[in-house]
Parts: structure tokens; C-alpha cells; sequence
């Protein structure tokens, strides 16, 4: 609902809302503008009488004294005749020069207020501010559940870079738009009267004045008594007319003086509603508050940034989101699919299964978690595909699926399968599937095959499930899963690097050069790419639809993508890239890896990796110009064959780069693993860990699992564990 709620008013009015943010930002400058032109008058140094004495000796026919919320005076008078408005020092009431308003001020205005449709673009400006309201409101709540709770509403966003962008901008900004929208509704509302602004009627005449001739302006008592900032507008009796008082106006009330006496002969404070509506429009325009309007202004200007990043996440969400084709009503099905699903990927990989078992006979039905029904009368077996999101909660179709499970009883006949969709760099991995995989057992349903997890998306992964599918149902199932890999790019292989073939560990450096673009692909954004180390190459080997993915160990900084490649037997992508030469051309994507990186900081940095775990953690290191401490944890078999990097750590530890190095081999007299080189150094890393530094692990599954054990002990005593602190961001894992 709340999801539905803000996509559609977002897809709705961003035209409408980016117009009014863009023209309001425009608008935010001017009293900043102003107040920087205005002439400063410290409080108590000038009467409104001084300087209305000090204006009438220098201009003729003044009609009316004006002050701007930013502190400008404006003088309204007859020059010759004629009507002019001029600009005064407060100080000495000399002209500054003329009074004239910018046309491009008073054009913004009239878009930013009604479009130039005169009370049609008022309301249509009105609705505009009620969307960006509920935009914000709705995007806040949207933002804290994918965070995983208000309590972690300000923890890293995650997810693709515009979903990024969106979550950050808007964390920043929200407030910002909050009280522009909330102003803009109520100064809509004065608008067209449905809130009061104007208070009692104004002051008006029959006001008894003695007619006779008036003070000299500096020796009226009545303006003695208020201090020039108090001056909203002063407006001199009609010289033609002996029986007309002089209006004044100031933030506190409005009254009139007799002339010729200097008495104040009406006075009316400001009425509440009206006050209340000039502190609303204060706050809305900046006028009198020059530095929140500029802040509101640039907050304003994310709007257009927003509208764009929120486009491009809903269609992505929409591109990764397939037609179910023959999709069978649930009621005449034999096979339910049930999908937890937020970004949409899950979607995919179920339309794979779907077209797998209907392609096998089942007549299937596919749809969202949360329609689990009471009952499917013709189902025979049920699978259920969830993601996890949040922090280890379920994704926005599947959050009442837990509540509809448990009035389901007695269990049904038929069983059920698993499947659960995540990321192993998140503490609760997995998390909402492995619930509901225990809601089940605990309402007493019956599993076809065990509760199985897909991390990051992996079609291989996925396909080894079908294989165990496969077994369980006594039927092949081919579940050939093809995400649609992005637009490639031809990379050129510079040079290589071999290492371990003496120790069965074949693995290579291989070295890349992004080709060369024309400007005109520049232009259309396919410039050279941008990347991190640790961000993840995508390669296609020829005779596979599936990218299979290689953690980068360079930045875009080097103008070269490595990666470290150990070539399995048989394995069909390292044995392609293992028989390229230098000069030969592969085709490759890059997918941002963003969660493996250092925290931002000076805080020093962990690095554990063995094999071609080195890889990003090399990348790293290269890119350190700062000299933030580094600490490398490396594993190998043997030094003299497989010591990835040997030459280049020597000279990262030289300049610096690196701050020390421990590196272990388990094939030499007296071997050891890198986990047990970190035991070792127990105490080193408590105090280090304890200091605030943050630890990056890459590497084999195994590996990283005997890390965590290690690093789970030598943390015990200071009351810290690895799990706390990947929930903090400080312990981050590129495991394969
Ligand atoms: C904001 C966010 C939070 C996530 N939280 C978790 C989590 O707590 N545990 C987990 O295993 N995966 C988590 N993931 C990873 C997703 O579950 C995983 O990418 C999944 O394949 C997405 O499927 P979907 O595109 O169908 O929503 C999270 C992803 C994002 C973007």
C-alpha cells in the first residue's frame, strides 16, 4: 500500500513537483540576494521618526517608506510629477539608486505560485505541494522498513546505485521538503480562504485628525517610539487632503497618527491568524530568514534528482519483473509458486521454475507471498522463492505471509520447498526464508526437499537446486536461469602474471585495458567505466549464457581492471581466461560491489585473504594513497610459487601504503592457515579491533568461516563478536 501509495504519486507528479522545487530554489535566493545588498542597521541606533525626518529632507513627495524583510528601505515618491521607488542608506536617507524588480524574480514567482494559470495553477500548485508531502512521508516510512527499522533509518543504503542515491538524498533532504510542503499547503489553504490569514478587517477611517499643519516627520512622537527594524511600511498623509492620517505599519500592528499632533490615534496589533501566517510564509519563502530559505532551496533541489533515480528503480524493478506466461488460476493449479519479492529479481528466477515445471506437465500458478490462500483444493506440492530485506525481515509482498500461515490448520497434504533469496554480506542472511522454513515445520507441514539459500542471486546456485528438485520430484528439471546481463564492454588483456603451478593451484593476474572510446560514445554515457576494487567483473564465457563474476583488484584510478583467476579443472570460464595472451579481447560488465569496501574514515583496516582472496584486498591496498593504516593477513601454499603480489606488497609497504604484513603458507615444515596466523596475533587484533578498526575478509567459504571462528574467539574477551560488528558495517566478507 505504502509502496503503491508513493510510486504512484511519484510517477504521477514529478513533472508537476520538479517545477515548483526547481522555481522555488530559484526563489530561495533572492532574500539571501537581498539581505546581502541590504544596508545593516544595528537595533536601537535608528527610529522609524529618524529616518522618515532623514528621507523627507533629501526626497521630495514621499508617499511611502517601505522596509523589505531583509532590512531594505524603499522609498515610494514623486519625482517631477512622476511616480519613482528608490533604494536608501538607513543611515544617511540618501538615494542609492532606483528601486526595480528583477523581471526574472516576478516571472519564477508567478510560475512557482500558479503556473501562469491564474486559480487553476494555484490548486494544481497546491496539489503538487500535497504530493511532495506524501512523497515524503511515505518515501521516510518506505526508507526506515528497507533499513530495517527507524533505529537503523541512518545504517549504509544498500542496493543498486540509483536506489542508493534515492535512499541518500532523500535521508538528507526529507526534512527540508517536509517544511516546504507543509508551508506551501498552508499558504495554499489563506489562498483560497479555508485557513485564516487576515485576522479583523484593517484599520479604516472615520478617524477624527485636527487638520492643521503637520510636524516635521523626525519630531513625531508616535514614530519616535518604534525602532526602524520594527518598520514594515509607512505610508504619508495625502497632501491634498488635510483630514487623512499617516498609516503605519510594523511586525507588531498597524495604526494611524494624527499628522499635526504626533499621536497615535488607532492602534491594532497584529492579529494571531495573520502573525501565524507571516511566520508560515517566513519559513516557506526565506524572506526574513535568508539562511533557511538557501538551506530549504538546496533541499528543494534534490527533487528533480529524486523524480530520476525513482524512475530509473521503478523501471528496473519493472524490466526484472517477467510476464508469467500461462499463469494458471491458483484454484485449478497442482504447483503453487508463492514469491517474496522487493527489487524483483526473486521474480525472475520463479518465472525460470514456473516455465521449468510447465514445460514438464504441472499446471502452475505463480503469484506474491502475501495471497498465500486457506486452502488450494488441486495442489499437490507448493514452493515458496523469499527474499530478505530490511534487516533479515521479508520483502514488501510477503509481510502478512507469516500471519495468513498460521490460520492455516490442519497442515495440507501436499508439501512444500523453500527457497531463500540473499546476501551472505548481511548479518541475518537469509533470514526471512529460514522463518519461514520454521513457521512451517512448527505448524507441521511437510517439506518436499530441504529449506535451500541463493546468495547474491547465483544462477549456479539456483541450478544445483533444480538438480536436487530434480531427484525429489523424479523428473529432470533444467533450471537454466539467465539474468539479463547488462551492455558489455571489450577489454584487451595487457599482461599476465602466473603463480602456483608448482603447488596444483594454478592461478593468474591477468591485467585488462578498457578499449578505447570514440567521443561520441563518451557523449552517450559509455565512456570508460567506473569502478572500486572490490567491485565484481562480469564475464561470459563463450558457450554459457551465465556471467560468472571475479572480484576486481584495481580502481578505476589504475586505468586497468585486474583480476586473479585460479583455474579450476574443468571449470569452464578460468580455463578460458587461463589460455588468453596478451592482445586478446573478452567481452565483460561490472556490477558495484559496494558493500565490500573500507568504511569511510581513518580508521584502521584488517585485510584477510588467502588465494586469490588477495585480489580486491590488493586493490585496496593500491589504491591507499592516504596512508590510512592497513594491516594484510595473506594466505598461500608455498612463497616461492604462489605469493600473489609478493614484489608489489614489498613496495606498498615502502610507501606506505600498507602498514604490515603477516603472510602464512600451509605447504612449507610447519604450515599454517591464515586463521591460525590470526590466533596468533590475538592480542594485536583485539587491541587494534577494539581501537575501531574495520575488517575485510575475502576468499573460499571455508576460509572465511575458519576466520570468523578465530576472530569470534579472540574477540570474546573484550565482548565483541564478528556478527555485532558486520551489523555495524566493520566487519564486511567477499566469500565465494
Ligand atoms: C536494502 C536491502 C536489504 C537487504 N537485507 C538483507 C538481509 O538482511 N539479509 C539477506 O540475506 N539479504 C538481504 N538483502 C539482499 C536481498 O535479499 C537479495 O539481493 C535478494 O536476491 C533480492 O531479491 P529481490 O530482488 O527479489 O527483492 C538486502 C538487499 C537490500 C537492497
Amino acid at each position: 500500500m505504502l509502496r503503491q501509495l508513493h510510486k504512484f504519486s511519484g510517477l504521477l507528479a514529478a513533472l508537476l513537483v520538479s517545477v515548483l522545487a526547481v522555481s522555488g530554489a530559484m526563489l530561495s535566493l533572492y532574500p539571501a540576494m537581498d539581505r546581502a545588498r541590504a544596508i545593516s542597521v544595528a537595533e536601537g541606533q535608528v527610529t522609524i521618526a529618524e529616518l522618515a525626518g532623514r528621507i523627507a529632507a533629501t526626497h521630495q513627495g514621499v508617499e511611502e517608506i517601505e522596509r523589505t524583510p531583509s532590512g531594505t528601505i524603499i522609498v515610494h515618491h514623486l519625482e517631477n510629477g512622476r511616480p519613482a521607488s528608490v533604494v536608501v542608506d538607513p543611515v544617511t536617507g540618501q538615494s542609492l539608486g532606483p528601486y526595480e524588480r528583477s523581471s526574472l524574480e516576478r516571472w519564477t514567482k508567478n510560475l512557482h505560485r500558479s503556473l501562469f494559470l491564474g486559480d487553476g495553477g494555484r490548486i494544481a500548485a497546491a496539489l503538487g505541494a500535497a504530493a511532495m508531502l506524501l512523497l515524503t512521508v511515505t518515501g521516510l516510512q518506505m526508507t526506515a522498513r528497507r533499513m530495517g527499522g527507524w533505529r537503523h533509518f541512518f545504517a549504509r543504503a544498500r542496493g543498486s546505485r540509483s536506489q542508493r542515491l534515492h535512499v541518500e538524498t532523500g535521508r538528507l533532504a526529507a526534512a527540508g521538503l517536509l517544511l516546504s510542503a507543509l508551508t506551501a499547503l498552508y499558504m495554499s489553504a489563506a489562498t483560497f480562504g479555508l485557513v485564516p490569514s487576515k485576522g479583523a478587517p484593517p484599520l479604516e477611517a472615520p478617524i477624527e485628525v485636527s487638520g492643521g499643519p503637520h510636524l516635521p516627520v523626525e519630531q513625531n512622537q508616535a514614530l519616535q517610539r518604534f525602532d526602524l527594524s520594527e518598520l514594515r511600511n509607512l505610508t504619508f498623509p495625502d497632501a491634498a487632503d488635510p483630514k487623512s492620517a499617516m498609516e503605519l505599519k510594523t511586525i507588531g500592528g498597524a495604526g494611524l497618527i494624527d499628522p499635526t499632533t504626533g499621536e497615535m490615534v488607532a492602534w491594532q496589533d497584529q492579529p494571531l491568524p495573520q502573525r501565524i501566517y507571516g511566520f508560515i510564509r517566513m519559513l516557506h519563502t526565506g524572506q526574513g530568514l535568508w539562511w533557511l530559505g538557501l538551506i530549504l532551496g538546496m533541499t528543494a533541489l534534490s527533487v528533480p534528482l529524486f523524480s530520476a533515480t525513482g524512475a530509473i528503480v521503478w523501471w528496473s524493478g519493472r524490466r526484472g519483473r517477467p510476464q508469467i506466461a500461462a499463469n494458471a488460476a491458483a484454484a485449478s493449479a497442482d504447483t503453487i509458486i508463492l514469491v517474496g519479492s522487493e527489487g524483483g529479481s526473486t521474480w525472475g528466477f520463479a518465472a525460470t521454475l514456473h516455465k521449468a515445471l510447465a514445460d514438464a506437465g504441472h499446471t502452475v500458478h505463480t503469484g506474491p507471498m502475501d495471497k498465500l490462500a486457506q486452502s488450494y483444493p488441486t495442489c499437490r506440492r507448493m514452493f515458496i522463492l523469499a527474499a530478505t530485506y530490511g534487516n533479515g525481515e521479508a520483502p514488501a509482498n510477503a509481510r502478512s505471509f507469516l500471519q495468513r500461515l498460521e490460520t492455516i490448520a490442519p497442515p495440507p497434504a501436499y508439501p512444500v520447498a523453500v527457497l531463500g533469496f540473499g546476501d551472505r554480506q548481511f548479518p541475518k542472511f537469509s533470514q526471512f526464508s529460514r522463518d519461514v522454513e520454521a513457521a512451517l515445520a512448527r505448524n507441521g507441514w511437510r517439506f518436499l526437499i530441504p529449506a535451500e539459500t541463493i546468495n547474491r542471486q547465483c544462477p549456479q546456485e539456483f541450478a544445483r537446486w533444480g538438480q536436487a528438485l530434480s531427484a525429489a520430484l523424479g523428473k529432470t528439471l533444467v533450471l537454466d536461469h539467465r539474468p539479463a546481463t547488462p551492455r558489455t564492454l571489450p577489454l584487451t588483456l595487457v599482461s599476465r602474471r602466473d603463480y602456483g603451478a608448482e603447488v596444483q593451484a594454478p592461478t593468474a593476474v591477468l591485467r585488462f585495458a578498457p578499449a578505447k572510446r570514440s567521443l561520441l560514445e563518451r557523449l552517450f554515457g559509455r565512456g570508460r567505466p567506473s569502478f572500486n576494487a572490490g567491485d565484481l567483473l562480469g564475464i561470459v564465457p563463450p558457450g554459457s549464457a551465465l556471467p560468472r563474476y571475479y572480484s576486481l583488484a584495481s580502481s578505476s584510478r589504475d586505468g586497468f581492471l585486474e583480476i586473479c583467476v585460479r583455474k579450476h579443472p574443468g571449470g569452464l570460464c578460468s580455463g578460458y581466461l587461463h589460455d588468453l595472451r596478451p592482445g586478446d579481447t573478452i567481452a565483460a560488465f561490472i556490477k558495484p560491489n559496494p558493500a565490500f569496501r573500507p568504511g569511510r574514515g581513518k580508521a584502521p583496516v584488517i585485510l584477510i585473504g588467502a588465494g586469490t582472496g588477495v585480489g580486491p584486498l590488493a586493490g585496496t591496498i593500491r589504491a591507499n594513497s592516504d596512508a590510512r593504516p592497513m594491516h594484510l593477513y595473506f594466505g598461500g601454499r608455498d612463497p616461492r610459487s604462489d605469493f600473489l603480489y609478493k614484489h608489489e606488497i614489498e613496495k606498498w609497504l615502502d610507501e606506505s601504503r600498507l602498514t604490515s604484513l603477516r603472510a602464512t603458507f600451509s605447504r612449507v615444515p610447519g604450515g599454517s592457515y591464515v586463521q591460525d596466523r590470526l590466533r596468533e596475533d590475538a592480542g594485536r587484533l583485539r587491541a587494534l579491533i577494539t581501537g575501531g578498526a574495520q575488517i575485510m575478509v575475502c576468499g573460499g567459504r571455508e576460509m572465511a568461516a575458519g576466520v570468523m571462528a578465530a576472530l569470534t574467539d579472540i574477540l570474546a574477551p573484550a565482548n565483541l563478536d564478528p556478527i555485532a560488528l558486520k551489523a555495524q558495517g566493520r566487519y564486511v566478507e567477499d566469500v565465494y
